[in-house]
C-alpha cells in the first residue's frame, strides 16, 4: 500500500510504518502526478484536496487531514467518489487555547496591565474557542461567547451578539472556521465597519483563518488606532503575509497556534485510528508513547502565584516572544513562513508539566493550574 504524507506531519513513520510504504511530499506543492498511484493520502492545511489533484488517483482508499479546518478539502468530491475522509476535530484545540491565553499574559506584561479583571469575548465557541475560554475562566476572567450557530443549535451556554461582545469586551479572540456564504459567513467578519466598532484599547487576537479579518482594512485601521493591540497567527495570502501588517502586530507568528507536539501527535493519531477502522485493522499503537519527555517536567511552587509568575511558568511550555522574533526575521524570505512551520517541533502544552502539590502554598493556585491543564 502506498501512503503519501505531508513531510510536516510528525509521527507518520511510528504510526503508519507497518501499514505500507510511506512517501513524504511537500504538501503545498503536491501534484496530481505525485498522488496518481497513492492508496492513502495524509495532508495538512496547505494542500488543496480536490478534483484537480485526485481525478487520476484511482486506487485512493482514504484521505486524512491532520487539521481542525477542512476549508482546503473538497469533501463533496470525496463523498461522490466514496473515498473515506477524516479530519482531526479538536486535535489542536488545547494548543490554540493555550496560545491565546499565553498571548494575553504576554500583552498584559508588555503594557504593564493585569490580565485578571479584563473581559474577554470569544467569537466561535467550538473546540478552540472553548479551550481558550477554559484557560481564561480558570484564571478567573469573565468570558463572553458569540456563536450564533451554536445558539441556534440549542447549546445551553449563554451567547451574546457580535455587536454586544465588541461593545463590552476588553479582549476579542477569534475562533471561527472560514465560510464564504450563508447567514453566518465569516469571510471578512471583521471588515472596516466592524474594526471601527472596537472600543479604545481593545486587544484583538486572530488564531483561526487570516481572511476572517480584512487585512488591508486592518492595516488602515491600526495606522489610525495605535491603542488597539494585535496578536496575529494567521494571515491573508499565506505564506506571504503583508509586511505592513506584521509590523503593526504586537505578536506575529506563522499559523502555528495549534503547533504543540501534543496537538500534532493527536492529529496524526486520529488519522491512524480512522485508517485502521477503514481497513478493518486493530489500532494497537498508543498516543502517549509518541511524545518525547519534557525537560521541565515538574514544578515546585512555594508562594502565592503572581501573574508574572504564571507567565514565567507558561513560558516553560511556550515562549511566544521567541516565535515572534524568529517570524519577524524570516517571514519576508521566499520560504521563511513555511520553513519556520516545518521546524516548529519544540512547543509543549501545560499538561507536559506535573505540579508537586505538597509544596504549593495555596490550594486555589493549585486548582487554577490544574484547570489550566497542568498535571
Ligand atoms: N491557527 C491555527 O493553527 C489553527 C487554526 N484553526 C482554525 O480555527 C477554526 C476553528 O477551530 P475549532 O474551534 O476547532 O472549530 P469548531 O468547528 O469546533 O468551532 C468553530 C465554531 O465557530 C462557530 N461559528 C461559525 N460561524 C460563526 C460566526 N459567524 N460567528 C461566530 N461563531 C461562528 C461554529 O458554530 C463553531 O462552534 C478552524 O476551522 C480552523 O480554520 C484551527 C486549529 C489550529
Ligand atoms: O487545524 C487547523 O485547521 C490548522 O489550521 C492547523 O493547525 C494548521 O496546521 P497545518 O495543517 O497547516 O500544518
Amino acid at each position: 500500500m502506498k501512503i503519501i504524507a505531508d513531510e510536516n506531519m510528525p509521527y507518520v513513520d511510528a504510526l503508519f510504518g507497518d501499514l505500507g510504504e510511506i512517501e513524504y511530499v511537500n504538501g503545498r506543492n503536491l501534484t496530481a502526478e505525485q498522488v496518481s498511484d497513492a492508496d492513502v493520502l495524509l495532508v495538512r492545511s496547505v494542500t488543496k484536496v480536490n478534483a484537480a489533484l485526485l481525478d487520476n488517483a484511482q486506487k485512493l482508499k482514504f484521505v486524512g487531514s491532520a487539521t481542525i479546518g477542512t476549508d482546503h478539502v473538497a469533501v463533496d468530491y470525496l463523498a461522490a467518489r466514496k473515498i473515506p475522509f477524516t479530519n482531526a476535530p479538536g486535535c489542536n484545540a488545547t494548543a490554540v487555547g493555550e496560545y491565546a491565553f499565553i498571548a494575553m499574559l504576554e500583552l498584559a506584561q508588555r503594557f504593564g496591565e493585569n490580565l485578571q479583571g479584563k473581559v474577554v469575548g470569544i467569537v466561535g465557541a467550538g473546540n478552540t474557542g472553548t479551550a481558550a475560554a477554559k484557560c481564561l475562566e480558570a484564571y478567573g476572567l469573565k468570558v463572553m461567547l458569540c456563536d450564533p450557530v451554536k445558539a441556534e443549535q440549542g447549546d445551553s451556554r449563554e451567547f451574546v451578539s457580535l455587536d454586544s461582545l465588541i461593545a463590552q469586551a476588553d479582549i476579542i479572540s477569534l475562533h471561527v472556521p472560514i465560510t464564504k456564504g450563508g447567514e453566518h459567513k465569516t469571510w471578512y467578519l471583521f471588515d472596516e465597519a466592524r474594526l471601527n466598532q472596537l472600543r479604545p484599547n481593545t486587544w484583538l487576537l486572530n488564531c483561526c483563518r487570516g481572511e476572517v479579518i480584512d487585512n488591508r482594512a486592518l492595516i488602515a485601521f491600526k495606522q489610525q488606532r495605535d491603542d488597539v493591540k494585535l496578536v496575529l497567527d494567521v494571515w491573508e495570502g499565506e505564506p506571504n503575509p503583508m509586511a505592513e501588517l506584521v509590523a503593526l502586530a504586537e505578536f506575529a507568528t506563522p499559523h502555528i497556534a495549534g503547533y504543540s507536539l501534543e496537538g500534532k501527535a493527536r492529529g496524526t493519531f486520529m488519522l491512524y485510528q480512522k485508517l485502521c477502522e477503514v481497513l478493518g485493522l486493530e489500532a494497537n499503537k498508543s498516543l502517549t508513547s509518541l511524545l518525547p519527555p519534557f525537560q521541565f517536567n515538574q514544578v515546585y511552587r512555594q508562594n502565592e502565584l503572581s501573574e508574572g509568575q504564571l507567565l514565567t511558568l507558561s513560558r516553560l511550555v511556550y515562549d511566544l516572544r521567541d516565535d515572534d522574533r524568529k517570524f519577524r526575521g524570516c517571514f519576508a524570505t521566499t520560504t521563511g513562513f513555511d520553513q519556520m512551520r516545518k521546524n516548529h517541533t519544540y512547543r509543549r502544552e501545560y499538561s507536559a508539566i506535573t505540579l508537586k502539590s505538597e509544596t504549593l502554598a495555596t490550594p486555589a493556585d493549585h486548582s487554577m493550574l490544574r484547570t489550566l491543564g497542568f498535571n
